[in-house]
């Protein structure tokens, strides 16, 4: 199917000043679905537009439930999935994790069954939910009135919590039938993720170190140890980092590290940055540390960049030693190296070798060109540009997916595909090379 998949942006930064905006989330006491909605909720994500998007998934059964929660004398919001016949979760706090129900352990196989939620709820209780695949919840994600952007992030998010559970489980990921995440809390918690941070316009995010307790948690599974395996199995394959507590009980939900996975785009915060908001979710527990996820607006103080053109004239070198410098001083990060004809001193033809780089690159590649050329001088001078601010894009073609520059000048938009990625698809397909730019350039162009 063709479209787009994915959309980091690179702006051109050549300006001092401030970034666009970026999510930091604070996972000092592990996350969950809800209290990552209670953190957006309290960063500025409108209260409106998020109850309207979850009313248009045609769910029922369930109430919302959005307040105030104090976690060691600190205030926080707090974000109740209700389900009918259930009291309030939300006022009751935990501090076990493990509870004596009477667990319902061949439910498994049924397609109604009981469902003890017990890290959501401190009481009891049974109540039946239905299993449901991830086409079932592609359905209902697809049928409602939520932004583009929001259903893709749920559906990303999902897609995450599915391929964990193929994975745990040994099952395809098509026969994964979700359990706790089939039901209609976790629906609701993932939905209202994605469309708080559509609402909030995150595109860049960085998760924090996510800190989990231990012992054991018992779950549809039966009793399964913490971190749970869908947890570690999403920590694995997504690169999130978890630190290990002995707090007893669990920290990190499987929904909540898929949340995680699904929208972490940077590896680590900015060197420098200024917060322009901060937002808390409550858990529900209790811990020995307050039970709250933090979530910060951020922006990235963008230095001015220092380019440096570094120049000498070569007279007695061959074509082949001019070629593995040129592949050297690009491997080793020159922004852009090209050789000009020259005739120079003494009437001699010669190549004028010009290498442009940031500051932080200038004194290696200067010893590489002294390294590996004949000449016992380089000139150098600053150098100031213009650049346009541009955005990779990558798109998803009949033939596998590529990438393409954006470049904005004013209001005008100019695509550009990615020279290796149409030459790599020309090869895996054998066809023309013209062909296949022009469809990635009209894919990109649609976005
Ligand atoms: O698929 C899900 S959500 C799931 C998998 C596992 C495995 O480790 S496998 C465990 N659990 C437990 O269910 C509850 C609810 O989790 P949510 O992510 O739906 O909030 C929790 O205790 C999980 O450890 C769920
Ligand atoms: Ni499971």
């Amino acid at each position: 199917m063709a479209g787009v998949c994915e959309n980091p942006v690179q702006a051109a930064d050549q300006e001092e000043g401030w970034g666009s905006k970026m999510l930091y989330l604070e996972c000092l006491s592990g996350i969950s679905g809800d209290m990552t909605v209670a953190a957006l909720l309290d960063l500025g994500a409108s209260r409106d537009r998020l109850l309207e998007g979850l009313a248009s998934l045609g769910l029922d059964g369930y109430e919302v439930k959005i307040g105030r929660r104090a976690k060691c004398g600190v205030e926080a919001c707090s974000f109740d999935v209700i389900l009918d016949g259930e009291e309030d979760g939300g006022s009751h706090d935990y501090t076990e994790q493990l509870h004596d129900h009477d667990h319902d352990h061949d439910h498994e196989h049924s397609h109604e069954h009981t469902h003890t939620h017990d890290h959501e709820h401190s009481h009891d209780h049974r109540h039946p939910h239905v299993h449901r695949n991830l086409g079932d919840i592609t359905e209902i994600i697809n049928r409602s009135a939520m932004t583009e952007r929001a259903k893709a992030t749920a559906l990303r998010i999902f897609g995450i919590v599915a391929e964990a559970e193929a994975r745990v489980h040994g099952n395809p990921i098509e026969e994964v039938h979700f359990h706790e995440v089939g039901a209609v809390d976790s629906i609701v918690d993932i939905c209202a993720a994605a469309i708080c941070l559509d609402d909030l316009d995150i595109t860049e995010a960085v998760i924090s170190e996510i800190s989990e307790g231990s012992g054991h948690v018992h779950c549809q599974h039966g009793i399964l140890p913490v971190p749970v395996p869908a947890v570690t199995a999403i920590a694995g394959e997504y690169g999130l980092y978890l630190r290990l507590t002995d707090t007893r009980g669990e920290m990190v939900t499987p929904t909540g590290a898929a949340i995680a996975a699904g929208v972490r785009t940077r590896e680590a915060l900015p060197d420098s940055f200024r917060i322009v908001k901060t937002g808390m979710g409550a858990g529900k527990k209790d811990f020995p540390k307050a039970n709250l996820l933090r979530a910060y607006l951020i922006e990235e103080r963008k230095k001015k960049e220092e380019l440096w053109m570094l120049e000498t004239n070569i007279d007695d070198a061959t074509g082949e030693a001019l070629g593995y410098v040129m592949d050297r001083l690009f491997r080793a990060g020159a922004r852009d190296v090209c050789y000009l004809p020259a005739f120079m001193k003494k009437n001699r033809p010669a190549w004028l070798l010009k290498v442009v780089c940031d500051e932080d690159r200038r004194e290696d590649l200067e010893g590489l060109i002294f390294c590996h050329t004949t000449t016992i001088g380089i000139r150098r001078y600053p150098l100031e540009r213009t650049a346009l601010p541009r955005k990779i894009l990558t798109v998803k073609t009949e033939w596998g997916e590529a990438r393409a520059k954006a470049v904005f000048r004013g209001e005008q938009t100019f695509c550009y595909p990615e020279y290796e990625d149409v030459a790599r698809l020309a090869d895996e397909t054998g066809k023309p090379f013209q062909d296949i730019y022009e469809e990635i350039r009209r894919l990109a162009a649609e976005v």
